[in-house]
């Protein structure tokens, strides 16, 4: 059984402590002489617009530094033409970066030689695109099973895996049909499950969603979640989408013109936007169901530190709000017995108007020993 493969057969030189993803000082430039454009300080401050004008190139990725920690879901967001996928691409280097460095498990990407990185494409991540890129002729099932074919496993070896995550993604029984007679968010289905089925580190998306009707995409996302909920796999998501960043991001990415604006969890997004962009950005955003209660608190009085209700701090404005109507009176945030604050109807309500300033005034604060 020459042509089985399976993971154990990687060479890599992974450092387990290291993050999924190290990127820094990361520059991707379009146009003549590129790579002059990211050292010279006379392009520092110039705009994206302006460094177009002056130098023809352009500068779609700028200047970017991030950590992907594993098993987090990492969303890059920004408008159209921020620097989204190409920023995306480079992880893999299926777009070469013009300079910085990029890690992946703690080994250096752009050190990598053509087979070393055949075999990241191949093994350590998979993609998941926008236009579902099926094989039109082939089945379900043979779809599923591609990324198998290319590493070389056995037919039958390959058939029975891709059997597995055909029923892991909802579409047993269907198995036989070509692309063309599946809806679009079941064709989704099948890009998911054969992204699952080489079993990668990381799973890459690019917008896989947005050509999806709202409620499949819907659906499309809660699938996303199970899987990640169940397998724990490190995954980077790009989206234009404020509603999906926010449902599916452990942390947020917001890119404009090829740098980072702001990257924090959804919470502190929302709640402590960076400038006037991502306050923009996340202006209809309903903010109680995004910002925590530990956010929301403000310090107990002595008469309050060890009566009423008890939250969680991670706890949601929107279900605080249904505990303090309940009780009728302010709800305690205790962590570890100890209580860091107290939430009432009129700090709820603050959250919910977006008057509450933004600001984590009690955040981390022991208010009274109990
Ligand atoms: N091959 C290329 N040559 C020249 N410029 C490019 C090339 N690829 C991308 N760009 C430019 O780089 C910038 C970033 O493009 P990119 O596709 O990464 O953005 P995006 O955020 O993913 O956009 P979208 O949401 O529309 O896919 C854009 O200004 C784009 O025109």
């Amino acid at each position: 059984m020459t042509e089985t493969t399976s993971n154990s057969t990687k060479q890599t030189s992974a450092d387990p402590a290291a993050p999924a993803f190290a990127v820094r000082d990361l520059w991707k430039v379009f146009g003549p002489k590129a790579d002059r454009v990211p050292g010279d300080p006379a392009h520092k401050d110039l705009t994206t617009a302006e460094l177009r004008e002056k130098t023809g190139c352009t500068a779609a990725v700028r200047d970017v530094s991030f950590d992907v920690q594993r098993g987090e879901v990492f969303v890059v967001m920004g408008l159209s033409g921020s620097g989204k996928s190409t920023l995306v691409r480079t992880l893999t280097r299926l777009i070469e970066p013009t300079s910085g460095s990029i890690a992946m498990d703690g080994e250096d990407v752009l050190a990598m030689d053509k087979n070393r990185l055949r075999e990241l494409r191949r093994r350590q991540t998979a993609m998941v695109f926008q236009n579902f890129g099926l094989l039109p002729h082939r089945s379900v099932l043979d779809n599923v099973a591609y990324g198998l074919e290319i590493q070389g496993v056995g037919k039958a070896e390959r058939r029975a895996k891709a059997q597995e995550i055909v029923e892991k993604v909802g579409l047993a029984g269907m198995e036989e049909r070509r692309p063309g007679q599946l809806s679009g968010g079941q064709q989704q289905r099948v890009g998911l499950a054969r992204a699952l089925a080489v079993d990668p580190e990381v799973l890459l998306f690019d917008e896989p969603f947005s050509a999806l009707d709202p409620l499949i995409r819907r659906d499309m996302q809660e699938e996303v979640i199970r899987l990640h909920r169940e397998e724990g796999r490190t995954m980077v998501f790009i989206t234009h989408d404020l509603a999906e960043a926010l449902r599916l991001g452990d942390r947020i990415m917001l890119m404009r013109d090829g740098a980072i604006v702001q990257l924090g969890t959804p919470e502190e997004i929302v709640a402590n936007p960076a400038d006037q962009y991502v306050r923009d950005f996340v202006r209809d955003v309903a903010r109680e169901q995004v910002i925590s209660v530990r956010r929301a608190m403000r310090p107990a009085d002595a008469a309050e530190s060890d009566s009423g209700a008890e939250l969680a701090p991670d706890t949601l404005v929107v279900d605080a709000i249904e505990a303090v109507a309940q009780s009728g009176e302010p709800c305690r945030v205790v962590e570890d017995g100890r209580t860091l604050g107290v939430v009432d109807h009129e700090r709820l309500l603050a959250v919910v108007a977006g008057i509450d300033g933004g600001r984590p005034d009690t955040e981390g604060k022991e208010v009274a020993a109990v």
